[in-house]
């Protein structure tokens, strides 16, 4: 295969924080359409390598091409627009609008929340809130305000901000913490839903819900790549269950 027909390939990434390598010459290939989870035990680098390809941190050598084009150089809003939405663990959902403010404001204008609120909302917008509000099972909460939402519907929402912009590479640090069985079984047929049409990468923990939802995983061991195939080859690799399942 060559780097064209992956959505994402990182090649020899590195980042180092006071001499400590945080990521240690990583390699890492993401399909079109595929949801990949990445686990591993604490400090493995997980989300930092997450924190790398959307740009929050910089790294210090390597590459990460995103549908061919290299990332390592670009400011955090052209990565956005490049295609690359990115969900971190607490949620940052406008509390006191409603749901269907919370998605307009997230479509792809350039603008602000003030200035969103006070356009008029064009039919492309509507259907495009619409749309995505059924995608998260929310459409019946639209003019609810988002702050009387449940913890896990808030985390639905903030997931349908991130699609508003129909990213192409959607990224999500543990996604299910804190939520209830039910939330948890709803939120793995959500993600299963959104992954067609783009690429995923998921960091989680529980185990049950990796191997629900994962196409393959990669697991992460001091800032380096310890394992990747499917749930079941992993979770049968002697070293995988040494530094991470065994504990
Ligand atoms: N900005 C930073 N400055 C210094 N050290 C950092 C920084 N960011 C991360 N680290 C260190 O890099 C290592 C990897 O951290 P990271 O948060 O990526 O791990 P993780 O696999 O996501 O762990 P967890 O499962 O606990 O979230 C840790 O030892 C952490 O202390």
């Amino acid at each position: 295969m060559t780097n064209t027909d992956f959505v994402l390939s990182v090649e020899d990434l590195t980042v180092s924080f006071d001499g400590f390598k945080a990521i240690d010459s990583l390699n890492l290939y993401v399909d079109q359409n595929e949801l990949r989870v990445i686990i591993g035990p604490n400090g493995a680098g997980k989300t930092t390598l997450l924190d790398l390809i959307c740009g929050k941190t910089r790294a210090s050598a390597g590459s990460i091409k995103f549908k061919n084009s290299e990332m390592t150089k670009l400011p955090e809003y052209q990565i956005v627009r490049s295609g690359i939405g990115r969900k971190f663990q607490t949620p940052s959902i406008y509390e006191n609008l409603s749901v269907f403010q919370n998605l307009e404001v997230s479509f792809p204008r350039g603008r602000g929340v003030f200035g969103a609120l006070f356009f008029k909302r064009s039919d492309e917008v509507k259907a495009q809130v619409q749309a995505v509000a059924a995608e998260i099972g929310l459409e019946a909460q639209l003019d609810t305000e988002a702050g009387l939402l449940s913890h896990g519907q808030k985390q639905w929402l903030e997931i349908g901000m991130l699609l508003m912009q129909d990213p192409e590479l959607l990224m999500l640090d543990e996604p299910i913490a804190g939520m209830s069985v039910r939330e948890r079984e709803l939120t793995a047929e959500l993600l299963q839903r959104i992954c067609k049409g783009r690429a995923m990468i998921v960091i989680e923990h529980d185990m049950e819900f990796v191997k629900r939802i994962a196409d393959k995983v990669t697991v992460m061991h001091q800032g380096k790549i310890l394992a990747e195939g499917s749930m079941e080859k992993v979770q049968a690799d002697p070293r995988v269950i040494d530094v991470y399942l065994g504990h």
